[in-house]
């Protein structure tokens, strides 16, 4: 399947598959019990809408306006495709929702008009201020954009912005100043040609003169030709650019020029005029999907170019998701009442010196680089940059205030920084930080069930996004159906069969092996051969020596089964006598690390102590601090049960062994996830002023009810279970586990054996090797 196809399939099942789109709403007050639902509605709900009829202003103090922005778009120009109508342009504002959400918190309703007549736009988004915070307008076309923002502006009382103006506008100029820094060219001095001549290039022009830039320096070219004083069709708002003084190619007007700005339609640029330009020129190619000309063609074409486009996987990427989120949570923070130069200025600034600034690890991770740095290729922040919204959000907020639009002040800048810290979360950083490591050294990767497809829908996501090398175990032929019938490309992967006539050697090797670990635990020679034929065994001997790095089994199976063939052919690491459990849940407060959830029934105070130890070790293991809180029913002595007693117990062994590790129990668990009843209560305990997240249970019964309740019941998302104690990294699926879930413990196993393995000796980084042997 091509690249493109795939990319189209992909995408088409990511928004159909579920619940169809990207969004749905969740309530943020308990509506549960009968007492709730009265607060929540009818009779309790009078009560603030009488406070807001007295006064307006408390809107914001009983409703979701205050955080609530309205994407608005009437599907005109919808990205680089045109006017493709408003449902069709949904999918791309059900994205922005996404993006307000996760980048900045922001909630958003998508709101897609059926009107194409400005006058009418307006008066439809005028009436729908008490419901927002804050108005969004989104792909809607030029010249239309222009006065409708102009009017909604003028008669509205919250934040109104056009992003495909104003957000590329101020991305772009970010990144032009730095561009020029590097570049070594001054911004009054330089010579422009913009293509596209709409809502995007009219405001980018417009904020490079703010910065600097002479207005007759720029050649601005619409889909006829250069904007010129002779030509009879421009619009009223083009005259102002219309600086040719004769009719002009593009690549006549290219010839010379230090700066070529594109916000028009893909594939309108020539390598030949990137050829042409000034000495050190700046190249940005903002159309979306594609860009007017390609990164290879551009960079190709000259070495000494600094070049941008607004696609996500390449250098330098101008995209306005830089900039929305965090300036209308700027915006939003103090109640602005406009967003004005002065805030847009601000956020410019911002951002171009977040560049400048060292790159944090986990910005490294997230882009699998080991180092970006200030240069021709990092002119501008990266969108999983995390310090983009304390760095944009109160330069903002502070300019609104300064400039006087602002009704609410901040005083305290760093508890605001806090606030806008929290806000973010930790746990999709954990995800995305954990993609990235896995992604920075992929290894050779076991599926035990290769037959299974929701292992083979995993596996060449696995592939496809760098995590892993899938090495598939399995009948052939049973397996390529499946993927045929699915659609899955496994030409990229290996498939195993341990019990093919091409396997009679590897399982004699490795059944020799199994035989010397095992002859005095009742395995005759025979029987450990025949065992070879079985997946989870075969596989685990793949790792074990080293014809694999790591393996993912368990799918289909109970989970002692699957897990005897890894105790008995890897064992446990030195120095530690058994294995754990653990689940990764990601809760609004951050990741929560669980154990024991699938292995120990009812661990003696000893071996408690030990699960303590290997899940403060794993938990490490994520860059995270473990803050640890033993549960039991009862809290520090307050039941003398032998249950009770033995949580403690464990917990002083723990002590002895790590005495700086932050721990503390027997609790019980809401006194854990709750500081300030722990505060109040057990002022004593180590966990007071800790934000607990790792959870030690009792006894599995507790870890794994619990773990079940939280996934079935909560909004949570998990990785696990993590195996922790084994010697090499074989891991387990849950019976029924879903396909994210497979790839997420894909990116553990991966993580897991970049810790525990060495480089391989050979170049053999997919895993062929073992094939063509046998095919010698
Ligand atoms: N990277 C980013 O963050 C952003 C990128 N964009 C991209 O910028 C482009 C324009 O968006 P927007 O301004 O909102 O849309 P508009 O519809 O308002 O403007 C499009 C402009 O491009 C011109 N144009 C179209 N085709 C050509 C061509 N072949 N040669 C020269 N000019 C052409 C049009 O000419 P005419 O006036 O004659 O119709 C028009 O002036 C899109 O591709 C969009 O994806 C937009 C916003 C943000
Ligand atoms: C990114 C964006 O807003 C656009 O391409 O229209
Ligand atoms: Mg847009």
């Amino acid at each position: 399947m091509a690249k493109n196809d795939l990319r189209k399939e992909q995408a088409l099942a990511y928004h159909a598959k579920g619940r169809p789109g990207k969004i749905e709403v969740i309530p943020t007050k308990k509506a549960k019990t009968q007492r709730d639902l009265a607060l929540a509605y009818s009779p309790g709900v009078a009560e603030p809408c009488l406070e807001i009829a007295r006064n307006v202003e408390n809107v914001y103090k009983y409703t979701a306006k205050g955080n609530l922005v309205a994407v608005i778009s009437n599907g005109t120009a919808v990205l680089g495709l045109g006017d493709i109508g408003p449902e069709a342009g949904k999918p791309v504002m059900e994205g922005k929702g996404v993006l307000f959400k996760i980048f900045a918190d922001i909630d958003v309703f998508d709101i897609e008009v059926n009107e194409k007549d400005p006058q009418k736009f307006v008066e439809i988004v005028k009436a729908l201020e008490p419901t927002f915070g804050g108005i969004n307008l989104e792909d809607i076309k030029a010249p239309e954009c222009f006065y409708i923002e102009q009017e909604l502006r003028k008669q509205m009382n919250i934040p109104v912005m056009h992003d495909d103006q104003h957000g590329t506008a101020i991305i772009s100029a970010a990144a032009l100043i730095n561009a020029l820094e590097i570049q070594k060219k001054k911004i009054d001095r330089v010579k422009f040609v913009v293509n596209g001549a709409g809502a995007a290039a009219m405001a980018c022009v417009l904020l490079y003169q703010e910065l600097g830039a002479k207005p007759s320096n720029f050649l601005m070219f619409d889909k006829h030709g250069v904007l010129s004083k002779d030509r009879t069709d421009l619009e009223e708002m083009k005259l102002p650019f219309a600086n040719a003084t004769r009719e002009l190619s593009l690549a006549e007007a290219m010839k010379g020029a230090d700066v070529f700005i594109g916000l028009s339609a893909g594939n309108t640029v020539s390598a030949d005029m990137v050829k042409s330009m000034a000495k050190n020129p700046i190249v940005f190619a903002m159309a979306n999907p594609d860009p007017e000309i390609s990164w290879e063609a551009a960079t190709g074409a000259r070495k000494d170019i600094i070049m941008a486009t607004g696609r996500s996987d390449y250098p330098n990427q101008v995209n306005n998701v830089l900039g929305f989120p965090y300036i209308f949570r700027g915006a939003l923070d103090v109640r602005a009442r406009v967003i004005n130069t002065e805030m847009k200025l601000a956020a410019v600034r911002a951002l171009a010196g977040l560049a400048k600034m060292p790159v944090p690890d986990i910005v490294n991770l997230a882009y699998n680089q080991e180092k970006m740095a200030f240069g021709a290729d990092y002119i501008i922040p990266k969108p999983l940059d995390p310090r983009l919204l304390t760095a944009v959000a109160p330069a903002v907020a502070r300019a609104a205030m300064e400039t006087g639009v602002a009704y609410h002040q901040i005083h305290d800048w760093e508890h605001y920084s806090r606030e806008l810290d929290k806000r973010l979360g930790v746990d999709n950083q954990v995800l995305r930080a954990m993609g990235a490591k896995a992604r920075s050294a992929p290894k050779r990767i076991v599926f035990a069930e290769g037959e299974n497809v929701k292992i083979l829908k995993a596996a060449q996501i696995v592939l496809d996004e760098g995590i892993g090398y899938p090495q598939l175990i399995g009948d052939k032929k049973e397996i390529e159906v499946i993927a045929a019938e699915n659609s899955i490309d496994i030409s990229g992967m290996v498939i195993f069969d341990p019990r093919s006539e091409d396997m009679i050697e590897k399982r004699k090797e490795y059944g020799d092996l199994f035989f010397r670990k095992r002859a005095r635990k009742g395995y005759t020679k025979e029987e450990a051969h025949k065992l070879m034929k079985e997946r989870n065994h075969f596989g685990c001997m793949m790792v074990e020596q080293g014809d694999a790095d790591c393996m993912l089994a368990g799918l289909t199976k109970k989970y002692d089964e699957a897990i005897r063939p890894a105790l008995q052919i890897i064992g446990t690491e030195p120095g530690v006598n058994r294995v754990a459990g653990m689940y990764l849940v990601m809760t609004k407060k951050g990741p929560l690390f669980l154990a024991d959830t699938t292995v120990n029934f009812n661990p003696t105070a000893e071996e408690l102590a030990e699960i303590v130890l290997l899940t403060a070790k794993e938990v490490k293991a994520f860059n995270l601090t473990p803050r640890i809180a033993m549960l039991s029913y009862s809290n520090f002595g307050s039941s003398k049960s032998p249950e009770s007693r033995l949580v403690s117990q464990a917990r002083m062994l723990v002590k002895e062994k790590m005495p700086d590790l932050i721990v503390d129990g027997e609790m019980q668990a809401n006194i854990a996830l709750n500081n300030g009843l722990l505060q109040e209560i057990y002022p004593f305990s180590d966990l007071v002023g800790q934000q607990v997240n790792t959870l030690i249970f009792p006894n599995l019964a507790s870890g794994n009810i619990a773990y079940n309740i939280l996934l079935e019941i909560g909004s949570t998302d998990a990785v696990g279970p993590i195996v922790m104690g084994l010697k090499k990294p074989v891991h387990l699926l849950q019976l029924g586990s879903t396909v994210s879930n497979i790839v997420n413990m894909a990116m553990i196993a991966v993580i897991d054996a970049q810790l525990k393995t060495k480089p391989p000796v050979t170049d053999d980084r997919k895993g062929t090797r073992l094939l063509k042997r046998k095919t010698d």
